[in-house]
């Protein structure tokens, strides 16, 4: 959430396109009783893309699930990952590892609502129910329901006394209960996430998982993203460099203004780009802090892609 918005992932797409891209969690009551138009808006570039709802409504779930496929998202997410307590009060999020028969009555009405593929994003356990009898039960009876894709954030969360920041941090990370997972339910797409920083260590994952799922490292370090497609999806495209890959925001950076956006709601997500650069310091502070006070946006993105040179 306030990450993965449309601008995000429609620079992310530059980089990548094979790599699948998730919208920040929208729960079921900003869908249902909001500006849905608002929440579901994305850029056909965008694809291939995955909605990620929050939410434990059954016929809610199933009704923006619909929503997804009508609006074009190419596969619907289910967040049972998110240790916040402002979910855990409405029963989104992680809480609901405490609660699989619910989790599975979900799954079931969203895949009998649409075509596209649901899928489930969880942790491993949750504080006082964190066995891993009570993992395979969680996994078991959301697969009796349906779902064929689990991405498992292998680490707990624990639901009270820890910030959502700690809970991304604090519990020890433990792949080797998504690998018995993995051998457990074998018929089962399962996706590791947590932790993940190199491609190197993506490709050891994939000897044991079907995928692999980055969060911050993707949005910290994009330019990671522009080597997945030929690394790991056998793909042949010529690498997109980095001075390319902003040149390519720049008209949808101008289409943005010309409809009274401003720039650095799409430049605050390239910052990334020039890591580990020589300039890169001045790259982010033209982009996110120059940006604020200049009547020439554009004249201050053309600054930072000089920067960004050769490269
Ligand atoms: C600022 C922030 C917001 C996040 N929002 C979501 C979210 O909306 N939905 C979700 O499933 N995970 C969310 N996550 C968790 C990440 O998707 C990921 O599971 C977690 O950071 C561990 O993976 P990583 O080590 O690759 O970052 C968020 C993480 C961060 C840092």
């Amino acid at each position: 959430m306030d990450w993965t918005d449309r601008h995000c992932r429609f620079f992310l797409r530059q980089l990548s396109r094979h790599a699948l891209l998730y919208t920040e969690m929208v729960t079921t009551g900003a869908l249902l009783n909001g500006d849905h138009e608002r929440f579901l808006r994305h850029d056909e570039a965008e694809y291939p893309l995955a909605l990620q709802l929050g939410g434990s409504v059954p016929a809610d779930l199933a009704a923006c699930a619909r929503m997804a496929e009508d609006a074009g998202y190419d596969e619907v997410n289910l967040n049972v990952g998110c240790p916040s307590d402002r979910v855990q009060n409405n029963m989104i999020g992680a809480c609901l590892m405490g609660h699989p028969a619910l989790v599975a009555d979900c799954v079931k009405a969203m895949l009998d609502a649409v075509d596209i593929p649901v899928t489930v994003k969880h942790r491993i356990g949750i504080n006082g129910r964190d066995s891993y009898e009570e993992l395979c039960d969680f996994v078991g009876q959301v697969r009796d329901a349906g779902c064929r894709s689990f991405t498992v954030h292998a680490r707990i969360a624990i639901l009270e006394g820890l910030s959502p920041k700690e809970n991304r941090e604090v519990p020890p990370l433990r792949y080797e209960v998504a690998a018995q997972l993995k051998r457990d339910f074998p018929e089962l797409e399962i996706i590791l996430n947590g932790g993940i920083k190199t491609l190197d260590e993506c490709r050891l994952h994939l000897e044991t998982f079907d995928g692999v799922m980055l969060g911050r490292e993707a949005y910290h370090n994009p330019y990671l993203l522009a080597e997945v497609d030929a690394a790991l999806f056998a793909g042949t495209g010529p690498q997109i460099s980095r001075t390319e890959a902003l040149a390519a925001m720049r008209p949808y950076i101008e289409r943005h203004i010309r409809n009274g956006g401003q720039m650095h709601h799409i430049t605050r997500h390239v910052l990334g780009l020039a890591q580990g650069f020589p300039g890169a310091r001045r790259f982010r502070q033209l982009l996110s802090v120059d940006v604020h006070k200049t009547a020439d946006p554009l004249a201050l993105l053309d600054q930072a892609a000089e920067l960004l040179r050769g490269r």
